[in-house]
């Protein structure tokens, strides 16, 4: 072995990698300085370059073979060599010096290359991660890169930090990606942007594993990509042509395989998978290489035409042609296993469980490595009888039943005139925030009895208390009213909190005692279809996913403005407040005074109405200013209602655990009193279905609107 320092480091450099073939996990990796050039010279750790003049033969020569000195682009660094390095070791040292000085010419001729603006619209695009994932079955994963649903991958986004030798070739008929996670990322938390080191793949992670399904099975997935993908020939993000996320189409991954990869900032280089993705040629020409005028002029072989009018999956099969060739593989006579002929300098056994993985044929690690021209040709497709199907999400014309608050209407929609992807937004309509194209669906109300007759997964308890939670119920109690000039008799469930720090009582509707209820159900209806009380879905004001990010429920607020989610500008005061809201407030009065034997001076409403599938997460009604009591009132479907400790401390040891549930249904008000109920606790509706719920509180002149 030779030692040979650089600036202040010094490294040790076998002379060929020992490779452990019992334990292969435990042969040495090449460590960052030696990634790319792992048997002799290291780069600066600062990735400085070395002058292409500085390394030749003649000034090597001249320092006895003992010393060389190299500078970089901002430093110098001075190699020593400890021997007179033999004839073998001079070659390999000028075979790095090569390959050091082309890295190095590579990166100094780099330059970000400007990308001309995307000259039509994309046929499918968005601007937010919500909106591609509440829109497209394909692509629902709102962290992770890849969407697998049954173990297969479904969709694949390309975004930033690719690896090296990541490529969009033939005009993207061939791209190479690096699959499955554990990439160099930026991390968005709660203390702001973290950076995520490159850690190493496995075949066994689950997107890898997924990945390779689709390979071993020759299924299609669809590739998607975002603005900050710098493979793309289009600028994604140039003002006036702005498409955050566009849909490629599909591919099928012709090749699979493993290397070494050094991170940019590790210190220790990684395994990574690396899959090749091909076009499948069904779809005609990608439709960014189309011409924009391809539709007009009437050609039958564009994306577009696939994406714009193949509205029955297409089963056509190109034959292939001259221009693919067979798959290229060599197999490995270590592990015995085949790995794809992917290098230009040779092939590599390319599986990291291999001893010999990422060893050349003839001994020693790759150094610098580029793509053979054979790999780089489109193979034979191999999924002869899979047929694509359409990659625009349809639109819903009618509700089946009449009835159209089921989880397809709650989904985002595909602007037909634009290419948008939109969340639904609106109750009234879906509405594309591009084109303001709208579409509307006609549909029926539904009556209360609907819902008396569902039937819950769980047996229907009023409450359920936590083990170890210190709440306890009281006796129940039945309070009589006259309403209308009918008397009513409706029981109240009261759960104290521990120490008396407050109560939340359930007071229950039931058939007879829920005229009102249901009267003003109906409105809430009418309203909502009418647009009279405009319910919409607001974005929230944290969240940690790119572009705007809206919550799980339709809402809408009247009386005082409430900052919760809609912040403080949509709010209709009372005077101007819709039939069904001052409906669903007297009833809330009449039932709260009955509870808690006082009048309560609630001064507004937040209505929320839920699709199938929506809810509201864990929150607590703790603005600053509100007043002590907060009560609610449900409408139409059941739902439950879970209570939860805030203090996240005592939560992890109880293991999240919830201190009490309530199953709230039609006609039923839960009253929450005291402040310390907000203090402590948090809370969170999931409604079983279509539901409306309308919150009253007490907005005082302490409430930070007022401050502000
Ligand atoms: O949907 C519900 O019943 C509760 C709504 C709620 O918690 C709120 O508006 O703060
Ligand atoms: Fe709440």
């Amino acid at each position: 072995m030779s030692r040979v320092s650089v600036e202040q480091q010094t490294v040790c450099l076998p002379s060929a990698p020992h490779v452990d073939h019992q334990h292969p996990d435990r042969t040495p990796r090449p460590n960052s300085v030696q990634t790319y050039v792992p048997h002799a010279y290291q780069e600066t750790r600062a990735g400085h370059v070395l002058e292409k003049a500085e390394l030749t033969r003649p000034r090597f020569q001249q320092m006895n073979m003992k010393e060389m000195t190299v500078k970089t682009e901002e430093t110098s660094a001075s190699f020593t060599l400890h021997s007179k390095p033999t004839r073998s070791k001079r070659q390999r040292l000028s075979s790095v010096a090569s390959a050091i000085r082309k890295r190095s010419e590579n990166r100094l001729s780099f330059k970000a290359p400007q990308r001309p603006p995307l000259s039509r619209e994309p046929p499918i695009w968005a601007t937010s991660r919500q909106e591609i994932c509440e829109t497209l079955d394909y692509f629902r994963s709102y962290q992770s890169g890849v969407y697998s649903s049954d173990g297969l991958v479904k969709g694949y986004l390309l975004s930033a930090f690719g690896s090296e030798r990541d490529i969009f070739h033939l005009g993207g008929r061939f791209i190479v990606s690096h699959g499955g996670g554990k990439s160099e990322s930026v991390l968005q938390s709660r203390v702001g942007a973290r950076h995520q080191l490159a850690g190493d793949q496995k075949i066994t992670d689950r997107s890898v594993r997924a990945l390779m399904r689709n390979y071993e099975e020759s299924r299609p997935l669809v590739l998607l990509a975002d603005d900050k993908y710098d493979k793309f020939p289009y600028d994604l993000s140039t003002p006036g042509s702005v498409y955050p996320y566009i849909v490629l189409g599909f591919f099928w991954i012709p090749y699979a395989w493993a290397e070494y990869e050094a991170p940019s900032t590790d210190n220790q280089s990684v395994v990574r998978w690396k899959f090749a993705f091909q076009w499948c040629e069904e779809q005609g020409d990608p439709w960014w290489t189309s011409s924009p005028y391809a539709d007009e002029a009437g050609a039958t072989n564009s994306v577009s035409n696939f994406l714009h009018h193949n509205e029955k999956p297409s089963s056509t099969i190109v034959s292939p042609g001259k221009r693919f060739r067979f798959r290229d593989e060599e197999l490995c006579i270590d592990c015995m296993k085949t790995s794809p002929s992917v290098y230009k300098q040779g092939w590599i056994c390319l599986n990291p469980c291999c001893g010999a993985f990422w060893t050349l044929k003839h001994g020693g690690s790759p150094t610098i490595l580029d793509y053979s021209e054979s790999f780089l040709q489109l193979i034979s497709p191999t999924h002869p009888n899979i047929s694509l199907a359409n990659l625009k999400p349809s639109l819903i014309s009618e509700a089946p039943d009449g009835i159209a608050t089921g989880l397809p209407f709650s989904k985002g929609w595909h602007c037909k005139g634009c290419g948008r992807l939109a969340c639904r937004s609106d109750w009234k309509c879906w509405k594309c925030p591009h084109c303001n194209k709208e579409h509307q669906v006609e549909d029926r109300s539904m009556a209360p009895h609907e819902f008396w007759l569902q039937r819950p997964s769980r047996p229907i308890m009023h409450a359920e208390i936590g083990r170890y939670s210190g709440i306890r119920s009281e006796r129940p109690a039945i309070i009589h009213s006259t309403i209308d000039g009918r008397d009513e008799a409706i029981h109240r469930l009261t759960y104290v909190l521990p120490m008396n720090r407050g109560k939340i009582h359930l007071v229950l509707g039931n058939p007879r005692a829920n005229s009102r209820a249901n009267e003003a159900f109906r409105l809430y209806q009418e309203e909502a279809k009418s647009g009279g009380l405009e319910l919409r879905r607001y974005a929230l004001r944290t969240h940690r996913l790119r572009g705007p990010m809206l919550t799980n429920y339709f809402s809408q607020n009247s009386g005082e403005p409430y900052q919760y989610v809609s912040g403080t500008g949509q709010t209709v005061p009372f005077d101007k407040a819709s039939k069904s809201v001052i409906a669903a407030l007297a009833i809330i009065k009449e039932r709260t005074q009955k509870a808690l034997g006082c009048e309560v001076p609630f001064n507004e409403i937040l209505t929320a109405a839920y699709m199938e599938s929506q809810k509201m997460s864990f929150h607590s009604d703790s603005e600053i200013g509100l007043g002590p009591v907060v009560a609610s009132l449900s409408l139409g479907s059941m739902a439950y209602m879970h209570f939860r400790m805030k203090n996240s401390q005592q939560r992890e040891k109880r293991s999240s655990q919830i201190d009490l549930t309530l199953t709230l249904r039609h006609g039923d008000v839960v009253v929450m009193e005291g402040a310390q109920v907000q203090d402590l606790y948090e809370h969170t509706v999931s409604p079983v279905n279509f539901r409306i719920a309308a919150t009253a509180r007490c907005i005082g002149p302490n409430h930070s609107y007022y401050k502000t």
